[in-house]
């Protein structure tokens, strides 16, 4: 597959934690140029470009209060509406609608009623849009069944700030909320994290810690502060994550499931870039998904290289099938060998 070129635009953060360079190498055995696309510079300049590999989501939450993003997100919002046989991975109205916890937690408590055949859902959780009387934030939990602790996370999912959250044991501890934000009922499921990782047609399970086990119930215990990238790492191991009590091991989710899981996620948010995070609930055994990333870090998935490129390919022998051209001629294009 000859003169193909996939750009991609990441933070240096990104850039670093994939290895794009290696990618790059990877990619060119493959005839598949990968091009590090310069967003302070014109597109038009640096392209064209078959596909555009992005994780704009600093840029995106950014260009909500500084001047210079809102400028790079319209220059690549302007490349691509000027270049719509680009194709984006992931699309851009799809991944603003994972920035917002208020959205991507919508989703999530829609999944039951779609995959009904499966013991699936997703914590009850409040939506809190500014800093209201605490009496009436404590009303609505209890109207709506959601008894503490709870877990609280900033209504941007995105970002450094997004990582911040705390746990809440009692109605005196909503003191410490800080709207916007979302308060999702903490689900005890034995420090366990099953992290789902979602690259076009294949996904892959990684375990990972979590935080362990409270009591379930109102408790006179301090609001616990923490970043989430302390709990759920493959290397994180704190008091958080230590479980109290033995108990004994929790099965796995059928693989059943979460492919059902990943079918249904893949379709409504219509991406092929994704992380669930799922638990399993030690009370129910149900599977309990409680966020949804974009790009994540696929860290623990050696077949990450391989299977972007088989997506990429897939992806760019659907636009030679599509393409005019193709039409033109007898056969269509012969499908290069994906070989991956
Ligand atoms: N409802 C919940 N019940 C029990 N534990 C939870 C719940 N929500 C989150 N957690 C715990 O907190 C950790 C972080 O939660 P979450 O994944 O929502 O944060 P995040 O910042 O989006 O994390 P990341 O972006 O790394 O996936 C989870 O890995 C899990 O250990
Ligand atoms: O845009 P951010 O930095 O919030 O993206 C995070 C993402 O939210 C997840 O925390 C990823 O972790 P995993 O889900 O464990 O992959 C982070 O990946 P990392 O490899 O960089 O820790 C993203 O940065
Ligand atoms: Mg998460």
């Amino acid at each position: 597959m000859s003169g193909r070129r996939v750009g991609f635009c990441l933070s240096d953060k990104k850039r670093r934690r994939m290895n794009l360079d290696a990618f790059a190498v990877f990619c060119e055995g493959h005839g598949v140029e990968v091009v590090e696309i310069d967003l302070t510079q014109p597109l038009a300049h640096q392209g064209p470009f078959d596909i555009i590999v992005h994780k704009l989501s600093d840029v995106i939450v950014d260009a909500e209060h500084d001047s210079q993003s809102q400028q790079v997100l319209a220059n690549f919002q302007s490349y691509v509406s000027a270049h719509p046989s680009t194709v984006l991975l992931d699309p851009l109205p799809a991944m603003k609608q994972l920035l917002d916890r208020f959205a991507s937690y919508h989703i999530m408590s829609e999944l039951h009623k779609t995959l009904r055949d499966w013991d699936i859902c997703s914590p009850l959780y409040l939506v809190i849009h500014s800093a209201g009387d605490l009496p009436s934030i404590q009303q609505a939990l209890m109207t709506q069944g959601i008894s503490f602790p709870l877990i609280c996370k900033t209504r941007v999912a995105h970002g450094s700030l997004s990582h911040e959250m705390s746990l809440i044991f009692s109605a005196g501890g909503l003191a410490d909320i800080r709207p916007p934000c979302v308060l999702q009922s903490f689900v005890n499921h034995g420090a366990v994290l099953h992290k789902v990782f979602v690259v076009g047609d294949r996904h892959f399970c990684v375990e990972r810690p979590s935080l362990k086990n409270f009591p379930s119930g109102p408790c006179d215990r301090k609001t616990i502060f923490f970043n989430s990238h302390q709990v759920s790492k493959p290397e994180s191991n704190s008091d958080l994550t230590a479980l109290d009590e033995q108990m004994p091991c929790l099965p796995p989710p059928s693989s059943e499931a979460v492919a059902a899981l990943v079918r249904e996620l893949r379709v409504q948010l219509g991406m092929a870039l994704f992380g669930v995070d799922v638990i399993v609930s030690i009370h129910t055994h149900t599977l309990t998904v409680i966020d949804i990333n974009i790009f994540p870090g696929y860290e623990g998935v050696p077949q990450f290289f391989s299977s972007l490129l088989s997506h990429i390919k897939s992806v760019l022998d659907k636009q030679a099938s599509d393409s005019p051209e193709s039409t033109q001629t007898t056969g269509g294009p012969s499908a290069a060998p994906t070989g991956l």
